[in-house]
């Protein structure tokens, strides 16, 4: 069995083509990193180390890579594939979609063997948002022959995996914890399941308390302890007010979480627990520069923070400490970060009011952007 999986970095090398070689693929990895494509197709294989206090190694053989600006070779190696994933980044699906397409072209003009097509980006509907963009470079008889054959079932991913400083660019350090979800409802009849995959009906919950609790919680400690003058996740969670504000605002989903969906109170006070445990982990170094990324990505309308936000001041309850992290991310100044130049400069120029609104859709004289930028005018700049 084959699996194409885009994006050769630290979740695609350090959980998904690991769960994947673990299941009997062989793992092709597209990726635009010349570094990454030669290394993989050089040696075949490479180590993944648990941050653990054993410091276990797993060892991922049967690996190997394609350059994935080479439209000729994505194209036929999704022609081939039983399985396709991805974990490019969200804001890079709309780029890998054009290689994509082709390849089910020529499968359909093959005769159409039926294809899973799962996206494991941190967001919601994330396969659904490939989906489009795949379909934008189909013509409509090409679509009609896919519908039925080849899927795209969303999914919920969670490790922690932070930027490697490893001499050896393939070797990768993970949390020994991990969950991926699928969206059963959404595969095909007789899949194949991967092993390690917990397949559900309902994947909404899943996402939800995924991103909502892990990520929410994760930008928290990011934005506060950057603006605290913190350089890892370590670092701020060493702090123990930073520690209450990532519980605070991790109550605030919670109560969202639980209302929505129905989740056992006490059972989601130990899911927290938990998370904050792992961002604690001392075996990993976790910089808020990765944590904190894409913080105009972060701000959307959709994503951990906002969303969350408006569905707690519709139920009642206000999202202040939610808002105390926006206000964070407004201060987020990274020069290295696009997302982050751009919200400054943003900043600067039209001011911060129209700043939030722009970027997260909520509305100049609501309760929550009033939150905001009261927030905001109480914080300092991090320090540099
Ligand atoms: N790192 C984590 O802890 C973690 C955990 C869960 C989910 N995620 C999600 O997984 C995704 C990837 O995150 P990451 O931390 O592995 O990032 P990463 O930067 O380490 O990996 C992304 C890889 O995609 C490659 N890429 C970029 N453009 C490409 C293209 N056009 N074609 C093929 N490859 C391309 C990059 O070269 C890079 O190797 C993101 O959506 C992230 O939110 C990350
Ligand atoms: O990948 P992002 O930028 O959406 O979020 C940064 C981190 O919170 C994230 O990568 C977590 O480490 C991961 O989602 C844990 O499962």
């Amino acid at each position: 069995m084959k699996a194409v999986h885009f994006g050769a970095g630290n979740i695609g090398r350090g959980f998904i083509g690991l769960l994947l070689s673990q299941s009997g693929y062989d793992v092709i990895f597209s990726d635009v990193n010349q570094t990454l494509v030669g290394a993989l197709r050089e040696r075949g294989e490479y180590t993944v180390t648990l941050a653990g206090d054993d410091q276990e190694q797993l060892h991922v053989t049967g690996v190997t890579a394609i350059d994935g600006t080479d439209g000729d070779a994505v194209a036929a190696a999704v022609a081939e594939a039983d399985l396709v994933t991805t974990a490019v980044g969200v804001n890079i699906l709309k780029h890998i979609a054009a290689g994509i397409a082709r390849g089910i072209e020529r499968r359909l003009a093959a005769g159409a063997e039926p294809l899973h097509i799962i996206a494991c980006e941190n967001a919601i509907g994330g396969s659904s948002q490939l989906k489009e963009h795949v379909y934008a470079h189909l013509g409509e008889e090409a679509k009609a022959k896919a519908a039925g054959i080849i899927a795209f079932p969303n999914a919920a991913v969670d490790r922690i995996v932070p930027i490697q400083h490893n001499d050896d660019p393939l070797a990768v350090t993970v949390e020994p914890f991990y969950e991926w979800v699928v969206d059963a409802s959404a595969m095909l009849e007789g899949y194949k399941p991967v092993q390690g995959v917990h397949y559900v009906n309902d994947l909404t919950p899943y996402i939800e308390r995924k991103l909502f609790t892990v990520n929410t919680g994760h930008c928290a400690a990011a934005y506060i302890g950057s603006s605290r003058g913190y350089g890892t996740i370590q670092q701020a969670m060493a702090d123990d007010s930073i520690v209450d504000d990532v519980k605070a605002t991790l109550n605030e989903t919670g109560a969202v979480l639980v209302g929505r969906y129905g989740f056992d109170p006490d059972e989601h006070s130990r899911y927290i627990a938990k998370i904050i445990g792992r961002f604690r982990n001392p075996h990993l170094t976790d910089e808020v520069a990765r944590v904190g990324r894409s913080p105009i990505r972060k701000l959307s309308p959709n994503d951990r923070l906002v969303k969350p936000a408006l569905q707690a001041h519709d139920m009642g309850i206000e999202p202040k400490h939610l808002a105390k992290v926006m206000a964070a991310a407004l201060h987020f100044a990274n020069p290295d970060d696009p997302e982050a130049v751009e919200l400054q400069q943003s900043i600067i120029e039209k001011g911060v009011g129209r700043t939030v609104t722009e970027y997260t859709s909520i509305a100049d004289g609501h309760p929550v952007h009033r939150l905001i930028l009261d927030y905001y005018a109480g914080m300092t700049a991090p320090r540099s």
